[in-house]
């Protein structure tokens, strides 16, 4: 196959094209990592932004010097003004810091979310600890109010088994029943110790992209993150910190050489999280 432009720049933004399901059983290693997986999000003094057309999502990474906010700006394949002019707006805290949104702080701590609804002429990130923010953005109808939800406030679904080594808790903090939004759908999942499978038996949902962002992970260990139609699958090895997005016709699961967590977020049709084409075990090839 001829080398194809996957990942190009449009300003400051990588752009990712949407992919067939017919396309990527050709891929070798290099072009399955540059359609699927974002490498490099979160780098000292940056917002760094991947927009992809799979559902018009964009995946970010804010990470403030002390002493010095970092202000989200609209970059130029939005077109609009201001980031949140046609958008909403998921942020995960990674470490303890602050975002001010329409001049409202809002303090997190390590693994909280603010969700920041459309119409939000400016948003910030600030942190004296050295955090990383998360940002995932979908485009937005309507505006929902700017509101945080709690690692520590949230009850965790409790999911898995120890002999299948997926004992894990998922926690919802966007969502129909949690932070209303257009189409965000967001959350994170963090694995018990001896535990290395996500989302195992897998599905896909044929209504929603959903993206992974791998956290919780040692330097010196990965996830072996499975992608592709369920007969067909591939691998990703993925390091800390690194995101997957996964179009609807791909199961998106792994196992890690150690235990990990991991923050979720779904955009397209629907909102409902039962939503899943679930896929048997010995179905996959
Ligand atoms: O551990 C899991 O299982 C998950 O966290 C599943 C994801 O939330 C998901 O894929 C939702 O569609
Ligand atoms: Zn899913």
């Amino acid at each position: 196959m001829d080398e194809i432009d996957c990942s190009r720049k449009d300003g400051d933004v990588e752009i990712r094209h949407p992919t067939h399901p017919g396309q990527y059983t050709e891929f070798g290693t290099e072009e399955l990592r540059a359609h699927y997986l974002v490498e490099d999000l979160f780098a000292p003094g940056e917002i760094r932004t991947v927009y992809t057309h799979q559902d018009r999502m964009v995946l970010g990474g804010a990470v403030p010097r002390p002493g010095t906010a970092l202000e989200l700006s609209a970059e130029p394949p939005l077109r609009s003004e201001y980031f949140c002019e046609r958008r909403e707006l998921g942020v995960i805290a990674l470490g303890g810091g602050s975002v001010t949104a329409d001049g409202e702080e809002y303090e997190l701590a390590h693994r909280d979310c603010l969700y920041v609804g459309r119409g939000t002429r400016s948003v910030s990130f600030s942190s004296d600890e050295g955090a990383r923010f998360y940002l995932v953005s979908a485009p937005a109808h309507t505006e929902y109010p700017t509101r945080v939800a709690r690692h520590a406030d949230t009850t965790p679904a409790e999911l898995g088994d120890p002999a299948t080594a997926n004992v894990r808790g998922l926690r919802k903090y966007v969502h129909p029943e949690g932070i209303h939004s257009c189409q965000l759908v967001m959350g994170i999942t963090e694995l018990a110790e001896g535990s290395v499978w996500n989302t195992m038996p897998c599905h896909t949902h044929d209504r929603r992209t959903e993206c992974y962002l791998y956290v919780d992970l040692p330097p010196e260990h990965r996830v072996i993150h499975l992608l592709g139609r369920p007969d067909e699958t591939r691998h990703l090895v993925v390091r800390n910190e690194q995101a997957v997005i996964s179009p609807s016709w791909s199961v998106h699961s792994g196992a890690g050489t150690h235990r990990y967590g991991f923050v979720w977020a779904m955009a397209g049709e629907n909102q409902d999280f039962g939503d899943m084409d679930h896929v048997a075990i010995d179905e996959l090839r």
